[in-house]
Formats: C-alpha cells, sequence, structure tokens
C-alpha cells in the first residue's frame, strides 16, 4: 500500500479524509489543520495522525501529499514536501498563475526525482487539454457561473456586494488577475490554463442569484480540434465556493496512479 497524507481539513479535507477508504491502494498516515482540535476531529475517525506542522505530517514518511488547504498552503508547502521525497497534489491550482512558483516546483521535482499532480478538482478533460497544448492552441475561453455568496467577500469585488437579483459578470480579464482577485474561485480557470498551456485564455466569472451549482464552461480551438466542456457541479453546503466533486477527483486521481490500467 502507498501512503498518503493530508493538508488541509476544511470541508473538502473533510469529504476527501471522511471517503478515503475509496483510494483503492492508499492508506492515510496523517492530515494537518492550522489549529489541533481541528485536525485531530478528522484524524481520530480515519485512525490517522494529526498535525499542526509539515514535520509532524512528514513523519510517517508518506509517499504522496495531497494539498487541500488553500493557495497559500500550497506555495508554503509544497517546495518541502518534494524535498523531503513525497509526490505533491495540489488542489489549489491557482497556485500555478504564479509563473516564479511553479518554475521552482517543477526544478525542485525534476531534482529530486518527484512529481506533482495537479487534480482535475470541479472540472475534467486534462487529457484533452495537454491534447490541445500540443496541438497548439488558437482560441480558448473559460466561464464560471456561481452563487453571488459565493464569491462574496473576494479581494477582486473591493467591499462592493453583488446584486441579489439579477445575474452579473463578477470579473473578465486574464488568470494571474483572475487568481488574486477570486482566490478561492477561480483555481479552476488557473489549472485550465496550466493544462492547455494558453496563458492567454480570457477569463469571465458570472454571478448568478440562486444558483445551486456551480458551472464551468471551457472552449478550446486547436488545430482540427474544437473541443467544448462544459460542468455543473453541486457544491459543499458547508462552504457554497467549492464543488463537492472536487475532493472526489483526489481520491480518483489516487486511485488511478496505483491502479493497472490508467486512463488519461
Ligand atoms: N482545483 C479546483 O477545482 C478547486 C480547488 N478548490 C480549492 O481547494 C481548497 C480547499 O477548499 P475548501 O475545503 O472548500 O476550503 P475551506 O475553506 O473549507 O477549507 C480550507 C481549510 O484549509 C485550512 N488551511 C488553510 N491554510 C492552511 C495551512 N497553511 N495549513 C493547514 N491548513 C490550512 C483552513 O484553515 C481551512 O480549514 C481551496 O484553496 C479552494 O479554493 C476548491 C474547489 C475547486
Ligand atoms: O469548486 C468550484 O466549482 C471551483 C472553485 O471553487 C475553484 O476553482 O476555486
Amino acid at each position: 500500500m502507498k501512503r498518503a497524507a493530508v493538508i488541509g481539513c476544511g470541508a473538502l479535507g473533510t469529504i476527501l479524509v471522511t471517503n478515503f477508504a475509496r483510494a483503492e491502494g492508499w492508506t492515510l498516515t496523517g492530515v494537518m489543520a492550522r489549529t489541533k482540535a481541528h485536525a485531530e476531529a478528522l484524524a481520530a475517525n480515519a485512525g490517522c495522525r494529526a498535525a499542526t506542522t509539515l514535520e509532524e505530517l512528514l513523519a510517517d514518511k508518506p509517499d504522496l501529499v495531497v494539498e487541500i488547504a488553500g493557495i497559500g498552503a500550497a506555495k508554503a508547502y509544497g517546495e518541502a514536501v518534494l524535498e523531503a521525497g513525497c509526490d505533491f497534489v495540489l488542489v489549489s491550482a491557482g497556485a500555478l498563475a504564479d509563473a516564479d512558483w511553479k518554475a521552482r516546483m517543477t526544478e525542485t521535482a525534476l531534482r529530486t526525482g518527484r512529481r506533482i499532480h495537479v487534480a482535475s478538482g470541479a472540472i475534467g478533460g486534462f487529457d484533452v487539454l495537454r491534447t490541445a497544448a500540443l496541438m497548439g492552441v488558437e482560441e480558448a475561453t473559460f466561464e464560471s457561473t456561481k452563487s453571488p455568496k459565493s464569491l462574496s467577500g473576494a479581494p477582486g469585488l473591493m467591499g462592493v456586494e453583488l446584486p441579489a437579483d439579477r445575474e452579473t459578470l463578477a470579473f473578465e480579464g486574464g488568470v494571474e488577475e483572475a487568481v488574486r482577485g477570486f482566490p478561492k474561485n477561480i483555481n479552476v480557470a488557473a489549472a485550465t490554463v496550466s493544462a492547455a498551456d494558453a496563458p492567454n485564455v480570457r477569463v469571465r466569472l458570472v454571478a448568478s442569484p440562486g444558483l445551486t451549482v456551480n458551472t464551468h464552461h471551457i472552449d478550446v480551438k486547436a488545430g482540427e480540434m474544437h473541443c467544448e466542456l462544459f460542468f455543473h457541479s453541486a457544491y459543499d453546503p458547508k462552504n457554497p465556493r467549492s464543488s463537492t466533486s472536487t475532493a472526489w477527483s483526489v481520491l480518483a486521481l489516487l486511485k488511478n496512479l496505483e491502479s493497472p490500467i490508467s486512463y488519461f
């Protein structure tokens, strides 16, 4: 059995850890939160270590560490995880919009012989996006629709509350600006841009009152291929920003890594 540890005990981390038995071929060694009580509550059910520091989390020598905590956590721990000889699963893919961090992580992975796996998260189709990258992306757009309450408090809104009675365009622009303005909402766009090797993707974020799902629409033209990917995904009642399928995508990724047959 391969050994995994998890950074992040929030809405998605809880779904991931609670269903960890579904990741065939893997055992969970530990979970890490900022507060001990938070980590202990989840670890007690999972029968694993509760950690508040990376050193504690790595004490059981996991093969792989999943970040499911936030862009800040990914940037704070990613390189140290690779240096410790573990593979790294990135869920807060918004971190990839920081070209310097991505380059440092790539260099560290190459030097240590470890791998970085970007979880498909709330979307998917990374196989097609990688294919499009190889063929050469000519045109690509990305649009997410979310409820205004899931965007509330985002730095990009600068304190403005979005209308609760009509659809509004909350953001339109490049991926770096999107991630700066909506770091907890638009990881999916950064993952798309990175997978498709298409830095100029136009990102749109629409606020739609009454919406009970998050939707993501990717449109890519590359050579002879035109692909459209469309996702509707229910969000976590504990966190309306995040689609619950994100946590399941990590379980599917882990299972895939240990499976004799791999679906790219
Ligand atoms: N790639 C994708 O498609 C998606 C990515 N996400 C991202 O996944 C992450 C988790 O989402 P949720 O569970 O919904 O968020 P959440 O806010 O419910 O939970 C995040 C947890 O991580 C903890 N945390 C933050 N920094 C930490 C650190 N340095 N060390 C330890 N714990 C830390 C927080 O205290 C919180 O308990 C977020 O960054 C979110 O933006 C969410 C949905 C889709
Ligand atoms: O969960 C989703 O639908 C997308 C999301 O929050 C993100 O990419 O940050």
